[in-house]
């Protein structure tokens, strides 16, 4: 049994890299989430669009209690969520929500996943229009090539790699 996630074609803004999950759940490290087809994380770029599977759940988001909430699914809809670039650009304001996707069905489980990555080469960086007295910089500027490395390090298992990209004045 297997899962597949399809990705997209590259573009400077719109990057990915194709998946393929296989059933049973397969990590290489024992502490891991043995029902997990994708561990907790955040998406490291701006957004991310996704047609999920439409018969076949798993994808859970989890709310600000901490809590993982089952994304049902529902056939003919796109799912889209915000990622730590978002976050980041919008000086806290968006939010950057961490999901899993369990494997709930021995069954193969078909999604596509779109991601809108950042800016090539420019610094992400919170425009000025969104910083005050009241809000100052919470990070500090970065490419997103150099954000990928950090957020791929084994460092930073559960979507935390944003985290250490904040400023001094936060
Ligand atoms: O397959 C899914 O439902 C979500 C996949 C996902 O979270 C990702 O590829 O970042
Ligand atoms: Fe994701």
């Amino acid at each position: 049994m297997e899962a597949l996630c399809f990705i997209a074609s590259p573009t400077p803004l719109f990057r990915s890299t194709p998946q393929h999950l296989t059933f049973p759940p397969q990590h290489s490290k024992k502490s891991l989430d043995p029902l997990a087809y994708v561990q907790i994380h955040t998406d490291s770029g701006f957004l991310t669009i996704l047609q999920d599977d439409e018969n076949v759940g798993g994808l859970e988001v989890m709310d600000k209690s901490g809590a993982f909430v089952a994304v049902h699914p529902c056939a003919g809809t796109l799912l889209v969520n915000l990622g730590d670039v978002a976050k980041a650009w919008s000086n806290g304001r968006f939010c950057n929500v961490k999901h899993r996707v369990q494997c709930k069905e021995a069954t193969i489980r078909v999604s596509i996943a779109s991601f809108v990555l950042g800016p090539k080469e420019a610094a992400v960086e919170a425009p000025p229009q969104l910083l005050d007295s009241q809000h100052p910089r919470l990070y500090a500027p970065f490419t997103y090539d150099d954000y990928r490395k950090l957020y791929i390090s084994p460092k930073f298992k559960a979507g935390e790699a944003l985290q250490h990209v904040c400023t001094h004045y936060s």
